[in-house]
């Protein structure tokens, strides 16, 4: 199996470049902004799956440019999904919580409506959408709050903001579950090998680290794990403004994901653990 993955520099990305049946594009090998070039890119390589890792994550920075954010992320996945499609090979899209208003606090499953609150959220859904229209073998798996040893995190954030300070104000009213690359990357790996004899498993899944926590409480964690002395102090949302709003509620039911594919939640405090380690950073 040769898996083709978009992405090279980012959290997901390098996770599953240590796979060996991987080969992981970067920008200069397909630029997301030229959707075209993906095409190519998989006709070139003729892999027997690809996994789109690439993304325009800068949550508030899509508010002032939507159309850029709507083309990496929609767009380009659109293209991607139609090239699969005609090749009959699996493709793996990751999407994201941030789909969803954040109402209530139910876990949010599947077929949940939707209700982005933000520019970045309104791209990763219409990709979704294209996806699903290509009409190939694909999965959608939405994840979430995605922390691991390498580029931007809540984790580096708070190690860094934590070394400086004896107390932090955190919000404490957005309740999810903090997901490890590293579990996402294995993920994508099974489901796209899952797909290929298994067409009928196309679909949207959830997928992430258990339990559901606040980013205060998770922040909390992240100190006590690396005996960084900063006391954590829980706020609203409100007293945090961000050019993007962001979900209260993204806690997912993962269910669907455990039955079709044999992945479970994982434990978010042992992998806060393994990339504490990763970095050094551990008490
Ligand atoms: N980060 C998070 O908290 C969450 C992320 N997700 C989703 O998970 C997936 C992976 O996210 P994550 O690993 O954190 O993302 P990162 O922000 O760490 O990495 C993004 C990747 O996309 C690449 N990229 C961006 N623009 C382009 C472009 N125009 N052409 C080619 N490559 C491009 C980047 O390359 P370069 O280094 O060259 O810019 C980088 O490799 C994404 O689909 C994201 O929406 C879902 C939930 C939470
Ligand atoms: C640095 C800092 C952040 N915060 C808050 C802001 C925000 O609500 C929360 C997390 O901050 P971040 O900047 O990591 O949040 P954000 O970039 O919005 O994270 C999101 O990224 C996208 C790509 C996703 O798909 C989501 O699942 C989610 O992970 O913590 C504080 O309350 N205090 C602080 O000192
Ligand atoms: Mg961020």
């Amino acid at each position: 199996m040769t898996i083709l993955v978009f992405g090279k520099t980012g959290q997901v990305a390098r996770e599953l470049a240590r796979f060996s049946e991987v080969k992981c594009l970067g920008r200069e090998d397909a630029d997301l902004t030229a959707p075209e070039s993906c095409s190519s890119a998989i006709h070139a390589h003729l892999p027997t799956a690809v996994i789109n890792a690439a993304a325009y994550t800068a949550v508030d920075n899509a508010e002032e440019e939507e159309a850029l954010a709507t083309l990496i992320n929609a767009d380009a996945p659109a293209v991607m999904a139609r090239a699969c499609a005609a090749l009959d090979i699996p493709f793996v899209q990751i999407s994201t919580d941030y789909v969803f208003d954040g109402s209530g606090t139910t876990p949010w499953q599947p077929d949940h409506a939707t209700g982005p609150l933000g520019a970045y959220g309104r791209s990763k859904l219409k990709g979704e959408e294209n996806v699903h229209l290509a009409a190939g073998k694909h999965a959608i798996l939405r994840t979430s709050w995605v922390v691991s040893a390498h580029g931007n995190n809540f984790v580096k954030t708070m190690l860094r903001l934590g070394a400086d300070r004896d107390t932090l104000n955190v919000v404490a009213d957005q309740i999810g579950g903090p997901t490890m690359a590293r579990d996402i990357a294995a993920a994508c790996v099974k489901i796209a090998q899952d797909l290929r004899g298994d067409p009928e498993k196309s679909g949207i899944y959830h997928f992430s680290g258990a339990p559901d926590c606040s980013w205060a409480d998770f922040a909390r964690a992240i100190f006590d794990q690396s005996g960084l002395s900063c006391a954590v102090n829980d706020i609203p949302s409100s007293d945090y403004p961000t050019p993007a709003a962001r979900p209260f509620n993204s806690r997912m039911d993962c269910t669907s994901t455990a039955a079709t594919f044999g992945i479970d939640r994982p434990d978010w405090n042992s992998s806060l653990t393994e990339i504490l380690a990763e970095l050094g950073a551990l008490k």
